[in-house]
Order: structure tokens, then sequence, then C-alpha cells
């Protein structure tokens, strides 16, 4: 059995709407996880299902064999760690050291384990320097990193990330694409809902699309980017560089710069005596 499995999970908001049905889902221990799809498609309520935040209406959650509607969500929150897509309905210490360390605490660790936990964590969001400092003082990027920092510090298998590249500038999304690294190498698990497609092909390998309250597609970047209707029911675009690739009518299926400069030197760039670049084969322009 998997670490996390969704087993045809539906879930209605208590004012009756339903904002995913069906939907069924599956993770391994070190699995490294990409969920997309248009605002509303249900992302956001099916992670929270994951932790125990939400408990599914119909349908099962099961984590580490346990059945989230068994147990409290406090319990199910030692199991899968839950990093909010605004920081600000997270952080609700006067100190980022108090912040991180609130989880671990709350969880009954020692103060040596606490220690140990808010460092490391501390260290790999590259925080440290603002332990002492009041989160609502640091820029928006930051207190995400913050929010993070708390999680990890939990010690939790699974993490999930609701959108962290909102609002961070390429030196902080680089810097999410190490610290998702370096906990998948811990042998976690991180699922990670972004709107950013460029960040997906850059970290991801699974990507699972979600449009309408359900999925779509569950399967490697290749197949989910070079399926135009499913891109389409999702209302997503193709990174820029596969558009670009599918305007020339390129042959190969390229989501990266490093991938189109490979394919233009291999099969498509030429050059003619006065050493002008010339496109042949595969290309249609
Ligand atoms: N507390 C709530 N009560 C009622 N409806 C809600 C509630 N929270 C979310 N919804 C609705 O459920 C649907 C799915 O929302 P959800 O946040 O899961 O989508 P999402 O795919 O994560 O979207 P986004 O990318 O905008 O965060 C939306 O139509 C939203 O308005």
């Amino acid at each position: 059995m998997s670490f996390l499995t969704l087993n045809d999970v539906t879930y209605s908001y208590p004012n009756g709407f339903t904002a995913v049905e069906n939907v069924s889902m599956s993770f391994e221990k070190g699995e490294l996880v990409a969920i997309i799809g248009q605002n509303g498609a249900g992302k956001t309520t099916t992670v929270k299902m994951m932790n125990g935040l939400l408990k599914p209406t119909q349908g099962d959650v099961i984590i580490d064999g346990l059945n989230t509607k068994d147990y409290t969500t406090a319990q199910i929150s030692r199991k899968v760690g839950y990093v909010f897509q605004n920081p600000d309905d997270q952080i609700f210490h006067d100190n980022v050291k108090s912040e991180i360390s609130f989880g671990p605490k709350n969880l009954g660790f020692s103060e040596k384990e606490i220690d140990e936990n808010v460092m490391k964590a501390a260290e790999l969001t590259g925080i440290v320097p603002f332990l002492d400092i009041h989160p609502y003082h640091l820029p928006y990027s930051l207190k995400k990193f913050v929010t993070i920092a708390s999680v990890i510090a939990m010690g939790t298998e699974t993490i999930i990330l609701d959108e962290p590249t909102a609002g961070q500038d390429s030196i902080a999304i680089k810097k999410l694409g190490f610290i998702m690294d370096s906990l998948v190498r811990e042998g976690k698990t991180i699922i990670t809902i972004t709107h950013d497609m460029e960040f997906v092909v850059q970290n991801f390998e699974r990507v699972i699309v979600m449009a309408n309250k359900r999925v779509i597609s569950d399967s490697n970047k290749q197949e989910v980017f070079w399926d135009l209707d499913i891109l389409k029911e999702a209302m997503l675009k193709q990174p820029h560089i596969s558009r670009l690739s599918n305007k020339l009518n390129f042959k190969d299926r390229i989501l990266d710069i490093d991938q189109m400069i490979d394919v233009l030197k291999k099969n498509q760039v030429t050059e003619d005596q006065s050493g002008n670049t010339l496109i042949r084969d595969g290309a249609n322009i």
C-alpha cells in the first residue's frame, strides 16, 4: 500500500458547495509531485484533506495505514505538514524562533530535539539571521520561508507546499528547488501546488493536473505538457519554450532551454559555408 492514498474522495464545504469530486491519487515515500490546475479546480481542498485539516465527505484518505476519519487533525499532522498558501494565515508568534519551535514543541519533542530541528530548518531555508525578528517585520518572501521552516521543524514524513513560488523572485525560487531536493533526499514526500509551469519543469517529474473538481491527468511532465487537450481543459499553457518549439513544428517534446539547444545542435541546425546558422529537417518555419 502507498504511504498516502486518496481513495475516491469527495469534499463538500459546510455551505453545500462541492469542491472536489471522486478524486483518487497516491504517493510513495520520497516522491516529489506537483499539482497544477486553474484557480478553483480543487487543489487546496484536496491537499487539506491530506493532512486532516478537512475530512472527506465521501471516500477515504489513508496515511501510513491511518484513515483520517478515525483520527484528529492533530494526530494526522504528525505525519503530514501543510504550508499555507498565505503566510499570514499560518504565522502567529512574535518572533521567528518561537514560530518555528511551536510545531515540534506541540508534538512533545524534547528541548534538544526542538533546538536541533529549529536550527536545521532555519539553515535549510536560509532564515538563521532572522530568528529573533518579529515575522511581521519580514518581507513576504521571507515570511513564506518562515512558514516552510515551521513545517520542516515538525519532522513530518510528508510536506505539502501550497503555492510556494507566489511572490518570490528567481533566487528564492531556486532556493525552493534546493529545499525540496534536500527534503526528498532525506526520504520525505513533497507535494507542491503551483501555477508556475517553468518551476514545474525545472523541479518535478510527476505532475497531477486538476480541473473542475477532478484529476484529469497524473503522469510525467513530458506527457502532461505535450497533451494540449489536457492543458486546454485545465486552462493551462505549455512552458514558453515548448510553445516555441510547437510553433516551429519541432518533432521533439521540448520542455526547457537545454533540451532546445541539444535538439538544435543534434538535428536541426546546420551551418552554410559562411558560418550562417540554417535550420533543416523537422523545423518548419
Ligand atoms: N470554505 C469554503 N466554503 C465554500 N467554498 C469554498 C471554501 N473554500 C474554497 N471553496 C471553493 O471551493 C472551490 C475550490 O477551491 P480550492 O481553493 O480548493 O481551489 P484551488 O484549485 O486550490 O484554487 P486556487 O488555485 O485559486 O487556490 C472554489 O470554487 C472555492 O471558491
